[in-house]
């Protein structure tokens, strides 16, 4: 088997000399090697192949999930088939967590991920707080442990081909779609980093939408959208949608979106592209506007340390508790950003995977878009740095904090409440933040905190300053 990343083409991985190559790279993928890469940041991170530019479609595992048969499968031809799932983005912190959950539940799972998550690290220099298995190394853990495979798809979705060819392939009943540029920051970096975002994200699920129609009409796409596509009005935030009687008429129409980073936007953009293709090609659909995620252990991801799942702390792609938590093991101050009055959705890692799951047992109807709030609290940024403050001190940190001129563009003191009760409706059971969670995230951060680089914790990207000129990784 020849493992290879063409130094040209980092979004594709070809892994098997499969007969399912399809062909060259998309334009996202043209456009994210000319800007973003160079040959010497790949140096070192994987080996080269002197075959032609290509995707394949790589099954880690050609064995079907047999060896522990799921309840609803028997020999008897009338009893349902386990349902088939694609987790696109399944080798991330929330689609690693939730691919492990629907397969331990008996879902038959398989992950389309281009690894471009870890390649990010590895172009702006940073690591996760855990030490995380390749996804091969993963995905044969977690059949040894269970005797549950997970197939693997390696390419990018933006390569509508590749995607395709993984459709009619596995055939998913259906799609969960984790497979987008995730991080604020990122997208503020430069231009180009703007452009990849609005690219990936947009065109990667604008093929997911197609392929459906394409070659799975009744498949169920549960995408995860983002409460930031709402932004911070002064009137409460509905689910998805808000009844305006107007100049004497009255409607149901889509809530307003007020995105605040090119990557927020993405999301907004993306929303509007299911809807249309639920009306128009009879779609089903789910878009769970995630708040923002925090902690790192499941059920599953803790059965090995080969299963463990990433945490980033740093500036870019780390999110606010988690950093919190890492700040606090090293002794850095909590970086309050502004006055700290920002009030977010927040939900556990735990409860990410079980609405996803939710949602997929629950699917929407023909022609319907769903759109659930995924979250279970609301804390500002100072209310969280009290909390840690507090957690930690119980644990003999002396945590301290400081208040950093804000980097982002956004209300610091502003009204917020947003509607959750669609997936409560529906079973979700929450976690929510307690101090047992707050004493065992904290552990975990010192238990890891020699990996902790310091120089990653103040954020370096403006919202204001973000220009054409590319930005130097060293700035
Ligand atoms: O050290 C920090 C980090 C963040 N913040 C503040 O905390 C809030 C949340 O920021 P974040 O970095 O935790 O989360 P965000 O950039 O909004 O994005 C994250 O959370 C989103 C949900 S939401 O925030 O839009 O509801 C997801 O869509 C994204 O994928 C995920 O990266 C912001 O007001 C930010 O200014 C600080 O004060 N200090």
């Amino acid at each position: 088997m020849a493992h290879l990343l063409s130094a040209s083409c980092p979004s594709v991985i070809s892994l098997s000399s499969s007969k399912n190559s399809v062909k060259p790279f998309g334009l996202g993928q043209i456009f994210f090697n000319a800007q973003l890469l160079s040959r010497s940041s790949l140096k070192g991170l994987l080996f080269q192949d002197k075959k032609p530019r290509r995707s394949c479609v790589f099954r880690a595992t050609a064995v079907p999930i047999t060896q522990q048969a799921p309840p609803e499968t028997s020999t008897d031809n009338s009893s349902p088939k386990p349902k088939r799932v694609m987790v696109i983005g399944g080798d991330g912190y929330c689609g690693w967590a939730t691919a492990l959950h629907l397969s331990k539940k008996n879902y038959q799972v398989c992950i389309v991920d281009n690894l471009v998550r870890r390649l990010f690290d590895h172009q702006l220099g940073l690591e996760s707080l855990t030490p995380i298995a390749s996804i091969h190394d993963r995905i044969s853990r977690w059949k040894a442990l269970t005797g549950k495979s997970i197939e693997l798809y390696v390419g990018d979705i933006c390569d509508f081909e590749f995607l395709a060819e993984s459709f009619k392939s596995f055939e998913p009943d259906s799609v969960v779609h984790f497979g987008e540029q995730r991080s604020a920051p990122y997208s503020m970096i430069d231009r180009s980093r703007a452009v990849f975002t609005q690219h990936n994200n947009v065109i990667g699920t604008l093929n997911v939408l197609f392929a459906i129609k394409e070659f799975g009409e009744e498949c169920h796409l549960v995408k995860l959208g983002t409460m930031g596509e709402y932004g911070t009005p002064n009137i409460d935030i509905e689910e998805g949608y808000i009844t305006i009687t107007h100049n004497g008429r009255t409607d149901t129409l889509p809530y307003p979106k007020q995105a605040s980073s090119f990557y927020h936007l993405s999301k907004v953009h993306d929303s509007h592209n299911i809807a249309f293709t639920c009306k128009a090609w009879g779609i089903r659909a789910t878009d769970l506007n995630q708040g923002v995620v925090y902690g790192v252990k499941t059920d599953e991801t803790e059965m090995h340390e080969e299963l463990r799942n990433r945490l980033d702390y740093d500036a870019v792609f780390g999110t606010a508790l988690n950093r919190f938590c890492v700040q606090a093991a090293v002794g850095h101050p909590l970086t309050v950003y502004g006055k700290g009055g920002q009030t977010r959705g927040y939900l556990d890692i735990r409860d990410t995977v079980q609405c996803v799951e939710i949602a997929i047992a629950n699917p929407a109807k023909a022609g319907e878009f769903r759109v659930f709030n995924q979250f279970t609290e609301q804390f500002s940024v100072n209310e969280l740095a009290s909390l840690v403050t507090k957690a930690g001190s119980k644990l003999g940190l002396d945590v301290k904090k400081m208040t950093v001129p804000n980097p982002r563009v956004e209300a610091e003191e502003h009204y917020y409440n947003a509607k959750h009760t669609k997936l409560m409706e529906l079973g979700l059971e929450p976690h929510y933040l307690s101090e047992s969670l707050l004493d065992s995230l904290l552990n975990f951060a010192v238990q890891f905190k020699d990996r902790v680089d310091t120089k990653q914790i103040m954020p370096s990207v403006s919202w204001k300053k973000i220009g054409v000129k590319t930005k130097s990784m060293t700035a």
